[in-house]
């Protein structure tokens, strides 16, 4: 039983896995890539893709070549064959049903965001517990009650969800999307969830991310502040 920490690594072209501050890159540069094809660019340059992502151009040559990416010397890249190789290595060719647990604040927000199927993730079902919420309806679905979620994940076909619970009620809902079948997961509670092996977790919290701005922001408007002494000894 573990919760996995970050992004699980990817397969490279020969089944090497991708570290994953790279794969997080990828992202990155599949974002920039999107931009550059709504524009009608059909090619760019290391240089500009990588500054387009906020990378330096070594990083992103490093990056692309774990896909066997290289580029053409005074080329560049082709903007819709890098686009499609980076889909293909994230596995977003695949068709990603997503259904979210909990429809309050944040729950509603997700569901009537209409970025994720543009990326690649269709909503397909939204639950919840509460009576008042059951049947309301998000844009085009409408809440299920949570007791059907077995029923409702399979007729829908999701293969993804999202917790968007409170914490005393997310492990139990984390092992019914388990034992329904559902092997991804997303969760926006604040609360360590435990999955087997072979289901993927990852975590959002937005605090935590605050925290480790807060610490940046900080450190750039007073570089003389002293790290204190094991972070001296790690420098
Ligand atoms: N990670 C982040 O950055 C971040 C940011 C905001 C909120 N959160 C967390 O996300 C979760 C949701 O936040 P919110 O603001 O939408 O809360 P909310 O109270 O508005 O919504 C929670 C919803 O979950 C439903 N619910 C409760 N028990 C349930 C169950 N057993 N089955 C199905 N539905 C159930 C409630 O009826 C409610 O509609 C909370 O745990 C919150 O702490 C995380």
């Amino acid at each position: 039983m573990s919760e996995i920490p970050g992004l699980r690594a990817a397969s490279d072209q020969h089944g090497r896995q991708i570290p994953p501050a790279s794969l997080a890159r990828l992202t990155i540069y599949l974002r920039a890539l999107n931009s550059l094809l709504a524009e009608g660019i059909e090619r760019v340059s290391s240089e500009e893709l990588a500054d387009a992502a906020g990378v330096n151009s070594p990083m992103l040559r490093k990056d692309l070549s774990y896909l066997g990416s290289y580029g053409t010397r005074g080329v560049g890249y082709d903007v819709q064959y890098l686009n499609s190789q980076i889909s293909t290595a994230l596995g977003l060719t695949q068709d990603w049903r997503v259904a979210i647990v909990g429809a309050g604040n944040l729950g509603r927000a997700l569901a009537g965001y209409s970025g994720f199927q543009s990326r690649g993730f269709e909503v397909v079902a939204l639950f919840d517990a509460d009576q008042m919420v059951v049947g309301t309806e998000v844009g085009w679905l409408r809440v299920s009650p949570v007791q059907d979620l077995a029923t409702v994940l399979h007729r829908t076909r999701a293969n993804m969800a999202v917790l968007a619970v409170p914490a005393p009620v997310a492990q139990a809902l984390c092992d019914e999307l388990v034992e329904a079948g559902i092997t991804s997961i997303l969760s926006f509670a604040p609360v360590v969830l435990q999955v087997p092996d072979h289901v993927q977790l990852r975590k959002v919290d937005m605090a935590t991310e605050l925290q480790i701005l807060a610490y940046h922001a900080q450190r750039a408007q007073h570089p003389d502040i002293d790290p204190g002494p094991s972070a001296r000894a790690a420098q």
